[in-house]
Parts: C-alpha cells; structure tokens; sequence
C-alpha cells in the first residue's frame, strides 16, 4: 500500500521546486513566502505548515489530501488553537538529541498558540516499539520502567520550561499550553475485552498491520516477532482515540520512523469517530556515517547532564561537518531564516572560526541546560582548548569532572611542604624511582596548564592549588588526574 503521507521532504521539495507540492500548498506557500523579497510589502505571518516544511523540521504530513483542503488552514496564524500530541518510551532515564527534533515541533506549535501533550509511554515501553529495529529490546523491569518515565518527564519538563523563560518573550500570550501524561494511566486500566471487542479489536485490520515494513522483515527473521511487539501498533493507536476522545487531540507528531505507527492511529480514529486525524513526521537525525543515531546505536547524545554533560553536547554540535551546519540551525534552533542566511554568509567568509557551529551549539545547549549549562560548556572549551587556569578556578567538582570524564579523580590531603614529586607519586600519575622523576625534569608534567620542570618545588596555593582546592595535572599530552586536595583542621 503506498504510504498516504504528503512528502514535504526535509526541505527537499521545498528546495527543488514548488510544483512538486500539491497545488493548493504550493499557491499558499507562495503567498506567505515573502522572506525572499524583503523589498516587498509586509506578508501577512506564514502558516506553521509551510514555515516549519520549509525549515526542513515537518518532513511528511498525513493523510495529503486532506492535508492540503484542511490542515493548512486549520494551521493559519490567528484560527483556534488546535491539539498535537508525541510520545516518547521511557526505555532509558533520559532523552536524547534525537528526540529533541519532536520536542523543537511541539515546541514550534506551542508557540503558534497550540495545546500541545507530551505523553511518556510508561505502559507502551514494556512492550518495546519493534518499528524499524531487528531485535526485540531487552525487557525491563517495571519498576525501573516506572523510573526512567519519571526521569523522562522531569527532561520533558525542563526542556518545556527552558523554552519558555529563555526563548519565549516574556508573558507572551500566544504561547499554548503544555500537558504531561503518562499512558500507563489508561492503557493499564484498559480492559482487555474492552479493547479488544471495542474500536480497537474491530477497526483495525490484520493486512494493514502485518503489511508495515518492520512487521514484515520481523517475521521472516530467525527471532519472529513477538506478540506484545506485534500489538504495539495497536496501543499506540489506542492512545491517539484516547487522546482525540478526552483531549480533542487532531495531530500526531512523532519520528519518520513512527509512520507506520501513526498511520494506524490515523485509521483508528477516523474510522472510529468518522472525522478526520493528521500526522506529522520529523526527520532522523543520523551520525556521519549515515546511521540513526539514538540508544540501539550505542551513539546517543543524551540530554541529562549526568549522561552527556553540557560541555559534550555543545561540542557536539560544534563539530558538525560545514555540510550539516544550515540544516541544523534550521531544525534544532528558533531562529529565523532571514537570520540563519547572515550566519551562513559570514561563515562562508570564515569557516576556520566555526562561528555557525558555535551559534548552533550554543542555542542547543541553552535549550537543553538552559543559561548556566551553556556557560558551563563555554568555560569547559575555554580550560581545555585554550589552557584558560582563570575559568579552572572557578569550576564546580562536577564540572570538573564531567570535563575530564575519563580522567582519575584523587583527594590528597596536603601537608607542609608537599612537592611536585609527591603529588605526581601519590596520584599514582608517574612511575615510581628515577623515572617518574625525569618524567617531570624532562618537561612532561603540568599543573594547572603551567608546566613545572622542577620536581621538588613545594606546591604554593593559587598557583600549583587553586581556590578552589584543586589541582589539574596533566602528564604528557592528554594524561589528566583531577586532585581534590584536603587540609587538616587544627582541631584534629
Ligand atoms: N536519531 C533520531 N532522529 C530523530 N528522531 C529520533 C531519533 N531517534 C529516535 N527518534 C525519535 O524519538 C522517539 C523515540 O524513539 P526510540 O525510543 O525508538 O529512540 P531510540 O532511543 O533511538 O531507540 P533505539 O535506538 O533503541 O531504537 C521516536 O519518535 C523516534 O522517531
Ligand atoms: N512509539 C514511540 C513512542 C510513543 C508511545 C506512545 C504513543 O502514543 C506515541 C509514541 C517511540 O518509540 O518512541
């Protein structure tokens, strides 16, 4: 069956050529796109259909025809607010830079004054989406299933609330409302017979399910395919009727892997309540080497700091290739074109200094850990790139640590005259006898990003022992031992 989705393609039609729309989107999409003229008269505010295609972040809307005659318009600025819904699996305790696409189009909808719903799928994650995977996932106990879904909903929140103070005007009244709901709330209280002999067991129908691409190869896998997988279609379509029913929820938004899921919540519902549901697609984000990245993957760029800390998000994005860079800005960031076309213009002029992968980055990390995790994450490239000791005395333990994830973190108790040489031995950093010694007359260690050829040279504090009690030593290039250092109170 061919897949009744409205390819707006990343951008990609956008880019090559209107014609390639439907008609009716194309002429609307002419009509708001007045951002290539500024010469030209004020255009009245674009629809978020057409700004959000053109962004590249909606890359498939569903079903096209009825898309085109009524979602563009539902979707005009200055008509009532209408419902949109994603679910995210709480099968890890925290969120990743693949889900946050999802959360920048709810993010985008609340911001045209929409009801948005972020639903955790505390029951949908025991059964495990099996869409576009091979293996079935691990099963997890209910219990941490329970936790990863409260973490879940606390990064849903934090992300929501980042937005809203740091890239929303303040008390502006168009921003729509936010709902958090877990679907272990009906989906665990469903009952069976219920569920089966109501709308559910009736509409849906067996073809359409085993047709889905992942259900097929499944199947024909040595491992098969569960049942509880198999149903997954099924509970997610539960939850989009629920949610139509009790929140008067019109639109699904979810990954381009969740077609097929949200097809069949598109089904249920209209067949169930005879009016017309949409989806929404937003593209994966893959690594370079064009995998999906996420969990499965084992390449997970996490959103919670004690997983993927703001210094390793930012620098993330800052690493993108020149290729990726626009692209990104455009999905992963608020600002508006007109602004992105400066930022790419004057990178063009200077590529060397990185500066659109550093706005990137730095918009991201803000979303994500808000002001004080992207200063964090500055001053973290500032200690390790450009040997900054001032932005070093001024680091919390915990960021310390996050910055030298790897590096062995020691307390040391300082006693008078403690010299260079103890603090190398007793940080086990260089090797006992002569060795260790010319290891340091040699030029191989430093302190505090300032080299030190003297092994016994008594530590002085503010220099070899910062404020803040802590030393960074470092052997040869990338060897680093962070020294928590302790001192004897009088009294002992
Ligand atoms: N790399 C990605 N780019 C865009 N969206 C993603 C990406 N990874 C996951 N998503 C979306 O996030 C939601 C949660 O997906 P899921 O839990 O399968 O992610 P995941 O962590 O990548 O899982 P796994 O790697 O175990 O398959 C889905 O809507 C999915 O489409
Ligand atoms: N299936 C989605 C999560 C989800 C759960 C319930 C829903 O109703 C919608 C989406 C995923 O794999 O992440």
């Amino acid at each position: 069956m061919a897949a009744p989705f409205l390819r707006a393609g990343g951008g990609r039609l956008w880019a090559e050529g209107r014609a390639a729309l439907p008609r009716l989107w194309a002429r609307q999409l002419q009509d708001q796109c007045a951002e290539s003229d500024p010469a030209e008269k004020p255009a009245a505010p674009k629809g978020l259909l057409a700004t959000q295609c053109e962004r590249g972040l909606f890359q498939e809307v569903f079903p096209p025809q009825a898309a085109e005659e009524q979602l563009v318009d539902l979707l005009q600025p200055g008509r009532p607010p209408v419902t949109v819904y994603c679910g995210f699996d709480p099968t890890a305790d925290s969120l990743h830079v693949g889900h946050l696409l999802a959360v920048l189009g709810l993010l985008h909808f609340q911001r045209a004054g929409h009801h948005v719903i972020a639903v955790v799928g505390g029951a949908t994650a025991r059964l495990g989406d099996p869409s576009g995977r091979r293996k079935a996932r691990p099963e997890q106990p209910e219990e941490q299933v329970r936790e990863q879904a409260r973490a879940l909903r606390r990064g849903l929140e934090r992300l929501f609330e980042n937005h809203r103070q740091l890239f929303w005007p303040a008390n502006n009244p168009r921003l729509g409302p936010v709902t958090f709901l877990d679907n272990a709330a009906w989906l665990e209280r469903a009952p069976v017979l219920e569920l089966l002999c109501g709308g559910v067991g009736r509409q849906l129908r067996m073809s359409t399910l085993l047709s889905r691409q992942t259900c097929k190869e499944r199947l024909s896998s040595p491992e098969g395919m569960s049942l509880a997988e198999f149903l997954y279609p099924v509970l997610q379509a539960y939850d989009f009727l629920h949610l139509r029913q009790q929140h008067g929820c019109l639109i699904q938004l979810g990954g381009a892997d969740q077609v097929g899921n949200i097809m069949s919540g598109y089904q249920l519902v209209s067949r169930v309540t005879g009016g017309d549901v949409f989806g929404i697609t937003v593209p994966l984000i893959t690594s370079t080497t064009g995998d999906k990245i996420g969990k499965s993957a084992g390449n997970a760029v996490w959103l919670n700091r004690n997983r993927t800390s703001p210094f390793e998000l930012y620098q993330f994005f800052v690493r993108q290739p020149d290729k990726t860079v626009e692209r990104y800005l455009k999905l992963f960031t608020f600002l508006p074109l007109l602004e992105i076309d400066r930022i790419m213009k004057r990178h063009a002029e200077e590529r060397e200094l990185r500066g659109a992968q550093k706005r990137l980055a730095a918009e991201v990390t803000k979303l994500v850990h808000g002001k004080e995790g992207l200063e964090s994450a500055k001053r973290c490239t500032k200690v390790l790139y450009s040997n900054d000791v001032a932005g070093l005395e001024v680091m919390s333990d915990e960021e310390l640590q996050e910055l030298f994830r790897e590096a062995p973190y020691v307390e040391l108790l300082l006693e008078p005259g403690t010299t260079v040489l103890d603090l190398c031995r007793k940080a086990n950093a260089v090797a006992d006898g002569p060795t260790g010694y010319e290891t340091i007359t040699s030029g191989g260690v430093s302190i505090n990003h300032v080299q030190v050829k003297n092994p016994d040279a008594v530590l002085i504090l503010g220099q070899h022992i910062l404020n803040n009690g802590l030393s960074l030593l470092r052997i040869g290039k990338k060897n680093y031992y962070i020294v928590k250092w302790f001192q004897m109170s009088h009294e002992d």
